[in-house]
């Protein structure tokens, strides 16, 4: 939908901000532009709505160059945050939100209750709506600079670095609702950042850039992080790329074997006979009750009377991710994950090696394993 043919900008200083670069960004979806400070992210995605005029080749959106768009009209279809949200403050939240609106020749009753409702969804109280800039948090402001750039409902959002300026909490939960709001909006937006982790965290594909304004590799995150094209985009990644593939494997994919799992009810020895170090105790709905060491086990009697260590946390076959799992196997005092049904009733056990055997599967299928999953759930916060 946007698309890039062998773009470069260079500046009369000699400095080649973008160098032939071409690129297609699909509709609908969240382009993340990353790379090291310099080398022509926030370039490139102003030369989107003309702030920035290329030197070379073309810019097109919906298969128009945009040279052909009066600079204004292309505008008004392409929302734009910033850092630091680039709030007017003499202007209360409302008039700040309902500003494009108002652009457009929109009646002030109709900009300020369209402002309302944006408000409300980027998660911000209604009474808020009569504050100014100075007296919300960054976090706030942030939210209030998406609101403004949703005035208008634009198709396009750019956003350049929105988020680096708050606190890493306040960023993760801006981040999670940012996820929310696009499965709501199915905008097209291309996002800057310089942060590798905010990028596998919110592109569908991802473009990473080099110093000199190279394109290095585009691809979605789960191929950027599976097959990096070469040794920079690599180092990029950063050494943990492994661990962060998990997040992209289905924890349903993950193998489980059964044992060794035993009722409270069961007699201890059954428990010593299985010849582990360690039983899980479930109770009569296969809900994990704790790890009995077994030799710590009574001389007789059930496992009812055995001492329990306590589980750590369990993993869901629906909805978590293998990196759920995994974390599941590091926490266990067994060193097994436990993998439960949506009524938390144990379904298997894996410990760290049989987990790790499912990105060598995705590898010889040549492909990621699946949809990244949780994106709102534990496994997406832990990426
Ligand atoms: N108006 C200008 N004149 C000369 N050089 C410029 C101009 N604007 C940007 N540059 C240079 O172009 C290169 C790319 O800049 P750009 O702002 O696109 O990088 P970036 O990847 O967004 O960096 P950062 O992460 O630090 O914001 C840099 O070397 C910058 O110094």
């Amino acid at each position: 939908m946007i698309r890039f043919d062998a773009v470069s900008k260079n500046y009369p200083n000699g400095t080649t901000a973008v160098d032939d670069l071409s690129l297609e960004l699909a509709e609908g979806g969240i382009t993340v532009l990353v790379g090291p400070s310099g080398c022509g992210k926030t370039t490139t995605l102003r030369m989107i709505n003309r702030m920035v005029e290329p030197t070379a080749g073309t810019v097109s959106l919906r298969g128009q160059d945009i040279r052909e768009i009066h600079a204004p009209e292309l505008r008004r279809g392409i929302g734009y945050v910033i850092q630091h949200a680039g709030l007017f403050p003499h202007r209360t939240i409302l008039d700040n939100i309902a500003t494009v609106p108002l652009l457009l020749g929109w009646s002030r009753k109709k900009a300020r209750a369209r402002a309302a409702e944006l408000l409300e969804l980027v998660g911000l109280p209604a009474e808020m709506a009569k504050r100014y800039p100075n007296q919300l948090s960054g976090g706030q402001q942030q939210r209030v600079g998406v609101a403004r750039a949703l005035g208008a409902d634009p198709p396009v959002l750019l956003m350049d670095e929105p988020f680096s300026a708050v606190d890493p909490i306040v960023r993760a939960e801006l981040q999670a609702e940012f996820i929310r709001l696009q499965k709501e909006l199915h905008k097209t937006i291309v996002f800057v950042t310089h942060d590798i982790d905010e990028a596998i965290k919110l592109g569908d594909n991802i473009a990473v850039f080099r110093t000199g304004g190279k394109l290095a590799q585009f691809d979605t995150p789960e191929r950027l992080l599976a097959d990096p094209a070469d040794e920079f985009v690599a180092g990029f990644v950063g050494q943990d790329r492994g661990i962060r593939r998990l997040s992209f494997v289905k924890a349903a994919d993950v193998p489980l074997r059964d044992g060794p799992v035993l009722p409270a009810t069961s007699p201890v020895a059954p428990a010593r006979a299985a010849d582990e170090p360690w039983v899980l105790v479930v109770d009569d709905g296969r809900r994990p009750l704790g790890w009995a060491a077994v030799a710590e086990l009574p001389e007789s009697g059930t496992l009812a009377d055995a001492p329990l260590a306590p589980l750590g946390h369990t993993f869901s076959l629906v909805g978590d991710s293998a990196r759920a799992a995994l974390d599941s196997a590091l926490l266990s005092p067994s060193r097994l994950a436990v993998g439960v049904d949506v009524e938390g009733a144990v379904i298997g056990v894996a410990d760290a090696y049989e987990l790790s055997a499912v990105t060598a599967a995705a590898d010889v299928a040549g492909a990621p394993a699946g949809d990244e999953v949780g994106a709102e759930g534990p496994a997406g916060g832990e990426r």
